[in-house]
């Protein structure tokens, strides 16, 4: 069964809700998008296996730990999704970074998948699938079944505001992937939107309406 966390952490609540503010314009809103996905991508990889090697120090030999095994790989869902990938990257800088491109249907609210580039060996990778938003769950669950059809095994997904619509229907459809959430809102609204939310995420980051 997955597990859902919910960041409690002091400055990622600050931070959202700066980004919620209506007047906060596109410079500060991807300036805080980067920096939430950042303290999430912290609190997210904190299960990752450590294995001890031996190295030597200027001073001596000693036993310290490194990341094991698995490579890692973060994947935007396009394109609200880009504005958390400098953030990841920042701490993880070694991972390589796949991208799939969906869009919601205004009228259906289903998702459309126009785009999908993922490394070669994403099988091989610890993935972390990013988007701010989780409404219906619809884009996210789509996204997270194409990686599985091209061989993703293990799959973590994080988003930023999360509608409680959303993350039941990943669970249900995604048992086996674990949910990263900076904070769950109360529900959506009749056009799908998540209330309170911060409207729509790829229009604020990249200043389109
Ligand atoms: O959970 P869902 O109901 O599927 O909604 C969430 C999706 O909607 C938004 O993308 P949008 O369709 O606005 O595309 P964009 O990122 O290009 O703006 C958001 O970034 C998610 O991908
Ligand atoms: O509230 C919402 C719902 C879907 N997508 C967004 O960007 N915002
Ligand atoms: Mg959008």
């Amino acid at each position: 069964m997955s597990k859902v966390v919910v960041m409690d952490h002091p400055l990622i609540q600050h931070k959202i809700g700066i980004i919620r503010k209506k007047e906060t314009g596109s410079k500060d809103f991807r300036q805080l998008i980067s920096e939430i996905a950042m303290l999430m991508c912290y609190e997210a990889t904190r299960d990752l296996k450590l294995e001890e090697i031996d190295i030597e120090t200027p001073i001596c030999k000693a036993v310290v730990k490194e990341l094991k095994g698995k490579k890692l790989a973060v994947v935007p869902i396009l394109r609200a999704g880009l504005g958390m990938v400098e953030g990841m990257l920042s701490i993880i800088p070694a991972a390589k970074v796949g991208h799939i491109g969906l869009y919601r249907d205004p009228e259906t609210l289903e998702p459309v998948e126009y785009y999908c580039k993922l490394p070669e060996d994403i099988a091989e990778r610890e993935v972390y699938v990013v988007d701010p938003m989780l409404a219906t769950g619809g884009s996210a669950a789509a996204a997270i079944e194409l990686l599985k059809q091209k061989g993703a095994k293990k799959i973590h997904f994080m988003c930023i505001v999360a509608a409680p619509e959303g993350i039941e229907r990943m669970k249900k459809e995604h048992p086996d992937v674990d949910i990263y959430v900076g904070t769950r809102d109360e529900k959506l609204n009749s056009h799908g939107y998540i209330v309170p939310g911060l409207g729509d995420a790829g229009d604020r980051i990249f200043g389109t309406k």
